[in-house]
């Protein structure tokens, strides 16, 4: 995020409001429209959480992913919250994804694009609009962009002011990873502190020794008189889902230098699997904004809609524009994928295809609990490869919900949490991460299959 660019302004964009007339998915029902119009007349004054410029640096990067000359690790909580947005969390957080873009770095020795699902990641789409226990019927916990996770009606109930507590929210957490990873956090010489802090265990004695051969590598270039600001430094990027249209359009600005419409939100941002319907609003908003764009695709999606959905989002077809974002389940990836690869590559498109092993492999145990198992994501991320090399198209990158906490969400892992332990560190308001440790034990993984293609 070092690319400054000249200041944006709010002006109303001829055609930016075509989405407005159409079916918007996963949308609260807002009590009383005029506080929702206020809320996001008042979102529509500050300024702007990212720069264009930003976002037109992350879609080259992502451009040479799609090349094959990058990888991309996405990754963060399932649902942030404005209670955890606290310096340790976000720190432990994007100390976890550094680390893995470390491991993911020297291990394929390829550049890896770092991009949170942080700073905005506070809206969700749910299966149903309602949430019953013990015989009490309430809605659904929405993210606390829309109402709150405690289970009273006070708490559940939707309240726009929160749109204006999630910018500000997003506002202070930009900071700090900007903090983080510009001031001196980031520099590689800090690879092994980065490791302080987080319980010692098998993957990251794995992560010391790696780091070891980092520090040995980094004073061989120093002694060599090598001096760069990419050792000290590191580029950044945040991402969310793009799911609440009362937040995400008030914060589109024009970019001044081209005048074309950047949403400021975040540097990236996603249609879920969801709301990725050809003809609603989700996908007409962001077909008319500039910033790298990413669509989740489950196990239906057919060659068809993925070429409809380039036609719609980079009729250009320009590299580094579109990512998909595929979500399929480890029973059905080795299936389900190929085929979109082949249609997609005979179509002449080059999307960036990346892997979420995360959402299509969730079960609940007997106790209630919805978890995932370490092993299951680690074949749906090995399917990916295999389908990847199968159809000779690149596989470029790694979308998790991940937490830098040691929390015991899902099963397995070189820790072997079990249902049993599932309940003694149970902290997400919605789907279950894998914690600091499994997070370091999946890098390794792809960082081996990465090596393989090399
Ligand atoms: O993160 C994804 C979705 O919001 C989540 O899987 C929905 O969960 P639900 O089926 O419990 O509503
Ligand atoms: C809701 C999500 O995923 P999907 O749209 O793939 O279900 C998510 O990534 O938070």
């Amino acid at each position: 995020m070092s690319q400054q660019t000249t200041p944006e302004v709010s002006v109303d964009v001829p055609g930016l409001d075509s989405y407005r007339g159409l079916p918007a998915k996963q949308q609260p029902t807002w009590p009383n429209p005029a506080a929702v119009q206020a809320a996001s007349a008042e979102l529509a004054t500050q300024p702007p959480l990212v720069f264009a410029g930003e976002a037109d640096q992350l879609r080259e990067r992502l451009a040479a992913a799609a090349r094959g000359e990058a990888f991309l690790l996405q990754g963060g909580d399932c649902a942030e919250t404005f209670a955890a947005a606290t310096a340790d969390k976000i720190r432990d957080r994007v100390k976890t994804i550094l680390q893995m873009a470390v491991v993911l770095t020297y291990g394929a020795s390829m550049p890896v694009i770092k991009v949170g699902r942080m700073a905005g990641q506070f809206a969700k789409p749910r299966s149903s609009d309602t949430e019953t226990r013990d015989g009490v019927t309430l809605p659904a916990y929405r993210g606390d962009l829309v109402n709150g996770y405690d289970f009273t009606p006070e708490s559940r109930a939707v309240n726009p002011d929160r749109l204006l507590q999630g910018y500000h929210v997003s506002a202070s957490t930009l900071n700090l990873i900007r903090a983080f990873t510009q001031g001196g956090f980031a520099d590689l010489r800090q690879v092994h502190a980065w490791n302080q802090g987080f319980v010692s265990n098998a993957a990251d004695r794995r992560y010391e020794a790696l780091a070891a051969e980092i520090d040995r590598a980094l004073r061989f270039m120093e002694a060599c008189g090598v001096e760069s600001s990419a050792l000290t430094q590191t580029e950044f990027y945040v991402s969310h889902e793009a799911l609440l249209l009362d937040y995400e359009r008030p914060l589109v600005r024009i970019d001044s230098r081209t005048g074309l419409p950047y949403g400021t939100s975040g540097h990236m941002l996603w249609i879920g699997e969801r709301t990725r319907d050809l003809d609603g609003a989700h996908v007409e908003l962001l077909s008319k904004l500039r910033n790298p764009i990413a669509v989740k695709l489950g196990p239906t999606a057919t060659v068809d809609d993925a070429l409809r959905l380039i036609d719609k989002l980079d009729p250009e077809r320009e590299p580094g524009r579109l990512t998909f974002i595929t979500r399929m389940g480890a029973g059905k990836i080795r299936d389900a994928l190929p085929p979109l690869l082949a249609g997609v590559r005979e179509a002449g498109a080059l999307p960036l295809w990346v892997t979420d092993p995360m959402h299509g492999n969730g079960i609940t145990t007997a106790t209630g609990y919805k978890t995932r198992r370490f092993d299951d994501v680690m074949d749906e991320v090995l399917g990916f490869f295999e389908a990847h090399r199968e159809v000779g198209t690149f596989p470029g990158g790694l979308h998790i919900e991940l937490t830098g906490d040691d929390v015991t969400e899902c099963l397995g892992g070189s820790e072997n949490i079990d249902e049993a332990t599932l309940a003694t560190r149970y902290e997400s308001l919605c789907d279950p991460r894998l914690n600091h440790m499994q997070s370091l034990e999946l890098a390794f993984q792809v960082a081996e299959e990465l090596k393989k293609r090399n």
